[in-house]
């Protein structure tokens, strides 16, 4: 059995995420032969499910961008001592729909914080621990919004309701992150049919593994 991956999923709202890691998990299964673990940020464990609840609600409208910041950093060092090293412990690999990088991206650019703000407080939540591959699925916003708008209209959260700036700056920031660790990061067209994105990120993550084993 080839070692256990950390893998994340990115990208903007509505980039389709859920619906692919559904679809891709059984893959991924086969793929490295063992069992994979799939957890989400912010949450992931019961205390970071609280602070989930807390960033995503109607209520935390007007938060400010620093105090933003340090909840998602602290839910992620939660999910990482509680749940992601434990299972990647006990040798299974963990898929993540969302890490550290969607802090740099909402945080960072999207609140307007910097790259270099937001990147050190995760040093200090993570100390630096990251995802051995990330998938970034990309659209334009509008196209993500559209979707979100047209299916969900009920589960719109606090940040689904930014204006769409906020969620250009968000890709931009992704953008950049996938140019400066374009090592790590595997960006994927989510403008296409669902079943093209899946096959693309299935072979991704088929060719990571065959090489890193
Ligand atoms: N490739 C695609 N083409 C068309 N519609 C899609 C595609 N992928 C996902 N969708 C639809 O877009 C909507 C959002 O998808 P999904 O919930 O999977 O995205 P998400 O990235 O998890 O969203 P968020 O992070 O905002 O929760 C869903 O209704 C889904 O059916
Ligand atoms: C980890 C993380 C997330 N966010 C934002 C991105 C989304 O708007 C929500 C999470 O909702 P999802 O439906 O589970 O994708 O939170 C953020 O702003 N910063 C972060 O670090």
């Amino acid at each position: 059995m080839p070692a256990p991956f950390f893998f994340s999923f990115e990208g903007p709202e509505g980039a389709g995420k859920t619906s692919v890691l559904t679809a891709v998990l059984p893959e991924i299964e086969k793929i490295v032969a063992g069992p994979v673990l799939l957890t989400r940020e912010p949450g992931g464990t019961p205390i970071a499910e609280a602070i989930r609840n807390i960033l995503k609600s109607d209520e935390s409208t007007g938060m400010d961008a620093r105090t933003e910041a340090l909840l998602f950093a602290a839910a992620r060092r939660q999910h990482l001592q509680e749940t992601i090293l434990p299972a990647l412990a006990r040798k299974q690999t963990v898929v993540s729909d969302r890490y550290l990088d969607s802090s740099i991206a909402y945080q960072g650019y999207g609140r307007g914080l910097g790259y270099e703000t937001v990147w050190d407080i995760n040093q200090f939540a993570t100390e630096g621990f990251m995802p051995d591959m990330t998938i970034y699925l990309d659209l334009p916003v509008e196209v993500g919004l559209a979707r979100i708008q047209a299916n969900r209209q009920d589960k719109i959260d606090r940040l689904d309701k930014e204006d769409i700036d906020f969620h250009k700056r968000v890709r931009e920031g992704y953008l950049s992150l996938a140019d400066r660790f374009s090592d790590r990061i595997k960006t994927i067209n989510a403008d296409q049919a669902l079943d093209q994105v899946i096959a693309d990120v299935i072979d991704s993550i088929k060719q990571y593994v065959e090489v890193h084993s």
